[in-house]
């Protein structure tokens, strides 16, 4: 979560909140992020919150607190930015982040998007890309634990695909299709953190197929949104015959789905990531099957941005450490929008 958290900031308004650094500080906005989180949740279930927030009172006072640090968090970067905006009139190429971005541009209407428009691109952005991408990791690396022989084929498509070394990270986007190029880097059997990382471009995470059907796996058994509710603004049919109103809700569930036999085959319930490989290539299959990221109009935004982060952080990990897990992991579901494992993934690692 908080590997999640720093990178969707950075990539969300250009603060690294430091979360992950060696002391694991506690974050005030982090923690009012995720306190906001459950509260929010325990609306489903409390009857009486419409009255409890009409009365401030309960865990409609402390849910009030949470949104209270969460908006001085993003408000102050956002009046930081509008200022170094004013003063140097950087242009969007130069600050990366979607806050800058966002910034540089008009809205619809052709006026600045407002303060609270930028804050509500920003949380949804931060929803949308932190726990979910987090929690996909720890089933992934759940199943990592019990499959030892996909840790190792995973070791042995990254041996091949960085080769006897002659990659070398790209230095721009026009670069990531181009060919491979020398580096100084004899074997990566001998090179440190930095420099594993640096041979982890676009374009080798590209070729890593075995890499990316494990995600795939994961996502399909453990999709981080389990179920999904829409509400029909019009009437419909479905091809099948049933009649839907406007108003009415329709949910689908990404997690039953991900285990179907009849559309996954006898061996459903299993871990096997060689199911998206053919010829040793990556075969993506219709997001309507797997509807891990939603599918249509409306589907994630950021899945590329996702996988990368995901190969990145698997590949580091299990390049320098081993996981193993603890005898008291259960790896069971704590229910929730997103898929969370309850007590989180207890694991002896140790370094390689
Ligand atoms: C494994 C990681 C992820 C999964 C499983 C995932 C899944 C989903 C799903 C199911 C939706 C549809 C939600 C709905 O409409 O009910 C969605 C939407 C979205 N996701 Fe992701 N997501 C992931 C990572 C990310 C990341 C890293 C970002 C941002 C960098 C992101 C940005 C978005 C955005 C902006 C939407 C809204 C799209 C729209 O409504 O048009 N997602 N995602």
């Amino acid at each position: 979560m908080r590997l999640t958290l720093d990178s969707i900031c950075e990539v969300g308004f250009g603060v690294d909140p430091e979360t992950l650094s060696n002391d694991l500080p506690a974050v005030p906005f982090a923690n009012a992020f995720d306190e906001a989180n459950r509260l929010i949740i325990r609306r489903y279930v409390d009857i009486l919150w419409k009255v409890k927030r009409a009365l401030n009172l309960g865990s409609e006072a402390r849910l009030r607190r949470c949104v209270q640090v969460v908006n001085e968090f993003i408000y102050g970067v956002i009046v930081e930015r509008r200022a170094e905006f004013k003063e140097t009139k950087f242009h969007h190429t130069e600050r990366a982040d979607l806050l800058s971005r966002f910034m540089s541009v008009p809205n619809q209407d052709g006026q600045p998007y407002s303060n609270r428009d930028l804050r509500d691109v920003i949380i949804n952005f931060i929803i949308a890309g932190r726990d979910t991408t987090a929690l996909t990791l720890t089933w992934l690396f759940s199943m990592l634990c019990k499959h030892p022989m996909v840790v190792k084929n995973i070791l042995k498509e990254v041996s091949s695909v960085l080769g006897e070394q002659t990659v070398k990270p790209a230095q721009n986007c026009a670069e990531v299709d181009g060919p491979l190029q020398t580096s100084r880097i004899e074997s990566i059997d001998n090179c440190d953190e930095t420099e594993f990382a640096n041979l982890l471009t676009y374009q080798a995470l590209n070729r890593m197929s075995y890499l990316h059907a494990c995600i795939t796996e994961a996502l399909r058994l453990y999709p981080a949104v389990p179920l999904e509710t829409k509400i029909a603004v019009s009437d419909d049919i479905f091809p099948d015959g049933t009649k839907i109103k406007a108003g009415n809700f329709v949910s689908y569930v990404p997690y039953s789905m991900g285990r179907l036999e009849y559309i996954w085959g006898p061996d459903a319930m299993e871990f096997k990531p060689e199911r998206w490989l053919k010829d040793g290539h990556f075969q993506p299959q219709s997001p309507f099957k797997l509807t891990a990221f939603q599918a249509g109009p409306r589907m994630c935004l950021g899945k590329d941005s996702a996988y990368l982060q995901m190969k990145i952080t698997t590949l580091l990990l299990l390049k320098f450490f081993s996981f193993k897990l603890a005898d008291d992991c259960p790896s069971k579901y704590s229910m929730m929008v997103v898929l969370y494992m309850a007590g989180g993934l207890k694991t002896l690692v140790t370094p390689l």
